[in-house]
């Protein structure tokens, strides 16, 4: 993290929280902001500081919950908000239980007691995406399949992979470069077009399913019950206001991306992080011994299982997948947190002024989190002293009307994958000949800053828990 410790020190020695700048392209004043408690301010009134035009371009396959804003994205809130509930978690937690015996039973787990991964996080990513393919939209496909269909040039998870990963080119570039003919350009065209294609089948698809699978009081069998046959559900009882094709295309489109590739990248760097702080995952490990002794963890364990969730509310804190949120003042407005600017707690803030909420820097902001840069999960206890960080408060899945409405569907897929992983299998690092855990740290999780922060390949080793002689 050397690169953010040093955009943290521009920061901490000019003594403030806020830079105020104008960039050459636009002239519009801009002001970048790394203050805890002003960047909850400012996520408190989406309509005050609303979503500026330039960041909602994530609506390319249709006008959706995270790229609208005033009462589009109400409406779009208010729709899609209900299908986030027990049944969902619940179903979530099955179903990452399911995939994680399905992952065991594959070659390269099976057998052995020890195994070298060079890239756990394609495991992460597998879990995150089948996670939300079953629970969204009910495609509840085994660890290993890969359904292929007629209009795509590649398989589903391929399609939505290749997307995701370029998604940021996408969004970067204007539409006549992807007609340039290079390799690289047309597997980008190729894959939305083909995504599009299959977004467009798949909810016209689910559509149907749904009409016959109404019962006489107009209930949905259990087997059809995901996120988006309830989204269809609520949009068809708003009538007029309900939302049409293309927006259940859009927020299909924003659930799976927003859905796995920030989950699946925060898994990986808990489970790094415990291996470089063995001490850590002893206690968590400890702590899940005695909560479910020789039982499988179930949905009802969730409560009991915190110390789980501080470690994942921990790395996310150190790693923040969404490091980085933009607003724009709709009027002028008064800025008021502690230490803000080296002379007052108050700033101006002008109608127009573009917001920059650096959530790397505010989430290692010494004044709420002491021993920053350290691993530390008990600072989330709400019994530590240093619990200065309620979970409630934390803008890694940001706060206000707009706070991640997928952030328990992430918790509760994050616990039971960790939890579940963790009671099995000890695990390691690899550290170079004379390598200190910081140096592996600093060489294996470099952050690099795309559409959502992610680290590159990060290799683990697993060891299985029954084989370590007590
Ligand atoms: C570790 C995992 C996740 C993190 C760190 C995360 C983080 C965030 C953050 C910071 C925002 C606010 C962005 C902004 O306002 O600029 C957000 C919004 C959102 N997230 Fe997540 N998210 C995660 C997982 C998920 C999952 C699993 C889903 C869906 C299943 C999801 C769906 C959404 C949606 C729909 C919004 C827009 C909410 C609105 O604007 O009303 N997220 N997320």
């Amino acid at each position: 993290m050397a690169n953010k410790r040093t955009k943290h020190a521009v920061f901490s020695s000019r003594n403030t929280d806020v830079l105020l700048y104008v960039p050459l392209l636009n002239g519009r004043i801009r002001l970048h902001c790394s203050s805890p408690d002003a960047l909850r301010t400012l996520l408190s009134d989406p309509f005050l500081f609303t979503k500026p035009s330039a960041s909602l371009s994530l609506d390319l396959m249709g006008s959706n919950l995270v790229a609208s804003t005033g009462e589009q994205w109400r409406r779009h809130r208010k729709i899609t908000a209900p299908a986030f509930d027990n049944q969902t978690y619940k179903d979530v937690w099955e179903v990452t239980t399911r995939l994680y015996n399905e992952m065991l039973a594959t070659d390269s787990w099976k057998s052995g007691n020890q195994h070298f991964f060079s890239a756990f996080n394609q495991f992460t990513t597998r879990v995150a995406l089948l996670v939300i393919s079953a629970c969204g939209f009910n495609m509840r496909l085994r660890w290993d399949e890969s359904p292929t269909r007629d209009h795509l040039s590649n398989s589903v998870d391929d399609t939505i992979v290749t997307v995701s990963t370029t998604l940021l080119g996408k969004l970067l570039f204007p539409s006549w470069v992807f007609n340039i003919p290079t390799k690289g350009l047309r597997r980008i065209k190729t894959a939305f077009n083909d995504f599009q294609t299959f977004l467009d089948a798949e909810v016209s698809n689910k559509k149907r399913e749904l009409k016959n699978d109404r019962q006489f009081d107009g209930s949905l069998s259990d087997a059809n019950k995901s996120v988006f046959a309830r989204l269809v559900t609520a949009s068809e009882q708003e009538g007029a206001k309900g939302l049409d094709q293309h927006e259940l295309i859009g927020n299909l489109f924003i659930f799976l991306f927003a859905g796995h590739e920030t989950t699946a990248h925060t898994l990986v760097v808990t489970l790094a992080l415990l291996a470089l702080y063995p001490d850590e995952q002893d206690r968590v490990y400890n702590h899940i011994k005695n909560v479910l002794g020789d039982s499988e963890p179930r949905y009802d364990d969730y409560g009991n299982l915190a110390p789980v969730l501080h470690c994942f509310y921990e790395a996310l804190r150190l790693y923040p997948a969404a490091y980085v949120m933009m607003r724009e003042a709709t009027a002028d407005s008064v800025l008021t947190a502690e230490g803000l600017l080296p002379s007052s707690d108050t700033l101006a803030i002008p109608k127009g002024t573009e917001l920059a909420l650096d959530v790397i820097c505010a989430s290692r902001h010494e004044r709420s989190y002491p021993n920053p840069h350290a691993f530390v999960p008990t600072r989330w206890e709400t019994s530590s002293e240093t619990a200065t960080a309620a979970i409630d408060s934390f803008i890694g899945f940001s706060v206000g009307p707009r706070v991640c409405l997928g952030k328990k569907f992430a918790t509760t897929e994050a616990v039971c994958f960790l939890t579940n992983l963790l009671k099995d299998w000890k695990v390691d690092v690899k550290l170079l000949n004379g390598e200190s855990p910081a140096e592996w740290q600093e060489r294996m999780l470099k952050p690099t800053l795309g559409v959502t922060l992610k680290t590159g390949d990060v290799p683990l080793i697993m060891t299985r828990r029954s084989s370590i002689k007590q």
